[in-house]
């Protein structure tokens, strides 16, 4: 067992698990949640406490499978189209789905395939073995068979089996309480006036309902300050009626970091940091008979934390096996790094692309919470693994199903809004559409084409020495033959972006010499930066004039992050950046923004409402209100 010490470990996760488990034993936690009797139909999402023996058979009597008529199979013999066997009333019963088999039939023929005299006999035209149409006793459930086992989570179907075998009450696990302490002074309640520096209370809301998806109560505190005494008060008050508490931020090594002192001064801890990122500096351990984690406070880790360690512990307590994601096989659409010694859980986006799987790689940062909400899988890069090449097979698990996964339309490249409009615009009109774009640059987007490991790729590539956008490089990259189209999504403003008012009074580029004027550029590749320079060189400008041209942000919204700070006077950027901020724009240039694909793609019914919606004025008119935008050529092909 570790003491506790800023100095996090890095316990593999089973092993984490398996200490845990021990530690939590010998602190005297129950091993299992109680017992409770609930109605039959109550039940569905419990875990069953005892086995299920049927106490009554279903079907309860031998019964008609049909609607027809009962009749003796022994007198049906012979009966042909060409000789008929005739059945006088009083030789067969009329039946109806379900009702039981009168006394002296053995078989039932259906409405259909009888003829009825005018006599009031039945007409055969085929002789019918014994038990034809007929359920017989017991042919679902026997009574005295065992029905489901001890520690089967009950579904829909299972209670509805119960009750035909006879249950009315089942003896189940109750649900186990999770009570969730979110911890630090920054932390704020959803809906507070926020200050700087201040953070919302994100997670206790997201653990509480993965609690609750997981068929646990839950319950959160109050926000309790990075304050030791508080939070081990807060945290022994917990204990009392929870079977898992969940200790929010404090995890690692920081000032203000007090959750492994907290726990070890209350209890144990087992297990201080594992070697699973983002989750790394976890904290396993027990208060009170009661287990306790100390869940990192980066809304992937507090997420993950919950799937890897709180899941199996909760269903564990349960009795039942924890719940298992469906797995598949699929090709990196890039190289993926990763760091020996740690567990990298990697969110991807998935689509199908001709006959392969493709994961893309979403932002590793254990902060940027979209990238589990945009996940179609995760992918573990095992610890002993120093990551993989772009096209290698890995294994991922599903967080979303294969056919749904199979009409997304993948695009990756460079990231515009119009993309993210049209992604909303397509799933209104028809729920089963994706459109999922990934952002690795318009260069990255044009090789991941050619490499099949995506549909669409989005570029506004300027060639600085002809002036023309994206054709030289569709042609550099994919050959000048290649069977590619290329798709005009619109045109945009680039401007500078520039404190609110325009203090400066900036015109355009030619002004970015002014002497004092702090300038801030985007990274080599980028494109706006490769509009930059064609300006420059257009008017004659050696970039070594312009101060700050060396100094590089990655986004556009950074560039205006960096205006809005006071860091920089001005930079090249999209319209929509400078809005966000609530900066002002100097218009400089349209650059049409494509989309590229394989020609056949173009009549691929995977993009047929991607060409639709491009058509649809509705749309249009949308993408103009953005402000920043012309659909002029929108939808043209331009190759
Ligand atoms: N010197 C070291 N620094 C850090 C280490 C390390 O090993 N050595 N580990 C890093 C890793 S990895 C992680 S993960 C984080 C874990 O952070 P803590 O658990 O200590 O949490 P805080 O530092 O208090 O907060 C981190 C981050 O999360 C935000 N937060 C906290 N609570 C909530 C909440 N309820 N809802 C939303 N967001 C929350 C908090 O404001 C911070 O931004 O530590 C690294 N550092
Ligand atoms: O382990 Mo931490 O969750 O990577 O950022």
């Amino acid at each position: 067992m570790s003491a506790a010490s800023p100095f996090v470990s890095d316990v593999p996760a089973a092993q984490a698990l398996a200490v845990w488990r021990e530690a939590r034993a010998a602190a005297g936690c129950p091993a299992r949640v109680g017992v409770v009797r609930v109605p039959v139909g109550d039940a569905v999402g419990r875990v069953t406490a005892e086995p299920v023996w049927a106490v009554r058979s279903s079907p309860a009597f031998d019964s008609a499978a049909m609607d027809g008529i009962a009749v003796r199979a022994a007198d049906t013999v012979g009966a042909s189209e060409t000789s008929p066997v005739l059945l006088a009333p009083g030789d067969f019963d009329v039946v109806d789905t379900g009702d039981p088999l009168p006394d002296g039939y053995d078989a039932v023929v259906m409405r259909e395939h009888v003829h009825r005299t005018q006599e009031g006999e039945a007409e055969l035209r085929a002789a019918v073995p014994p038990y034809q149409h007929v359920r017989s006793i017991g042919e679902d459930i026997s009574a005295g068979e065992l029905l489901l086992p001890e520690g089967h989570r009950l579904r829909p179907v299972d209670v509805a089996a119960c009750a035909a075998a006879g249950a009315v009450q089942l003896g189940v696990r109750r649900a186990p309480r999770v009570v969730i302490v979110p911890t630090g002074d920054e932390i704020r309640p959803i809906g507070a006036e926020l200050a700087p520096g201040d953070i919302l209370d994100t997670n206790s809301m997201m653990l509480a309902a993965q609690a609750r998806q997981a068929g646990c109560e839950a319950r959160v505190t109050a926000i309790v300050p990075d304050d030791p005494r508080a939070i081990t008060e807060v945290l022994r008050e917990a204990t009392r009626d929870a079977d898992l508490v969940l200790l929010i931020a404090g995890s690692s090594a920081g000032r203000d970091d007090y959750t492994s002192r907290v726990v070890a001064g209350a209890g144990v801890v087992a297990v201080h940091g594992v070697a699973v990122r983002p989750g790394h500096p976890v904290v396993l351990g027990a208060v009170e008979a009661t287990p306790v984690i100390g869940v990192p406070g980066y809304p992937v880790s507090a997420a993950l934390t919950f799937d890897i360690f709180a899941a199996p512990a909760l269903a564990e307590l349960e009795g039942a096996a924890p719940q298992e994601r469906p797995v598949a096989t699929a090709h990196l659409a890039r190289k993926l790094p990763s760091a020996i010694g740690m567990d990298d859980w990697v969110r991807v986006r998935l689509g199908q692309v001709g006959d392969r799987l493709v994961a893309t790689p979403l932002p590793r940062g254990a902060g940027v919470l979209t990238s589990l909400v945009r996940a179609d899988g995760l992918l573990v890069v095992p610890s002993g693994v120093e990551g993989h090449h772009a096209g290698e097979r890995v294994r991922v698990e599903l967080l979303r199903g294969l056919s749904e996964i199979g009409r997304t339309i993948v695009a990756i490249g460079s990231h515009d809004l119009v993309l993210d409009l049209a992604a909303s615009a397509l799933r209104a009109k028809d729920p089963l559409v994706t459109l999922a774009s990934s952002n690795v640059g318009s260069l990255g987007g044009l090789v991941a084409l050619r490499d099949g490991l995506c549909h669409v790729a989005g570029s506004h590539l300027l060639d600085p020495s002809t002036g023309e956008y994206t054709l030289p490089y569709v042609d550099r990259l994919l050959g000048a033959g290649a069977d590619v189209a290329v798709i005009r999504l619109v045109h945009r403003d680039q401007g500078l972006i520039v404190a609110p008012g325009n203090p400066l009074e900036l015109d355009g580029v030619k002004d970015l010499t002014r002497p004092g004027l702090r300038y801030v550029n985007r990274q080599r590749g980028a494109g706006t930066r490769a509009l930059l320079d064609h300006e420059l060189a257009g008017l004659g400008i050696d970039p070594a004039e312009v101060s700050g041209y060396s100094r590089e942000e990655h986004t556009h919204l950074a560039v205006a992050a960096a205006v809005a700070a006071g860091r920089a006077d001005a930079g090249l950027g999209i319209l929509a950046a400078a809005r966000a901020f609530g900066l002002d724009f100097v218009p400089v240039a349209q650059e049409p923004y494509d989309l590229v694909v394989r020609t056949d793609a173009l009549a691929d019914d995977l993009l047929a409402p991607l060409w639709e919606l491009l058509a649809r004025d509705d749309f249009r008119a949308q993408v103009e209100a953005l402000g920043g935008y012309s659909c002029a050529e929108t939808g043209r092909r331009v190759r």
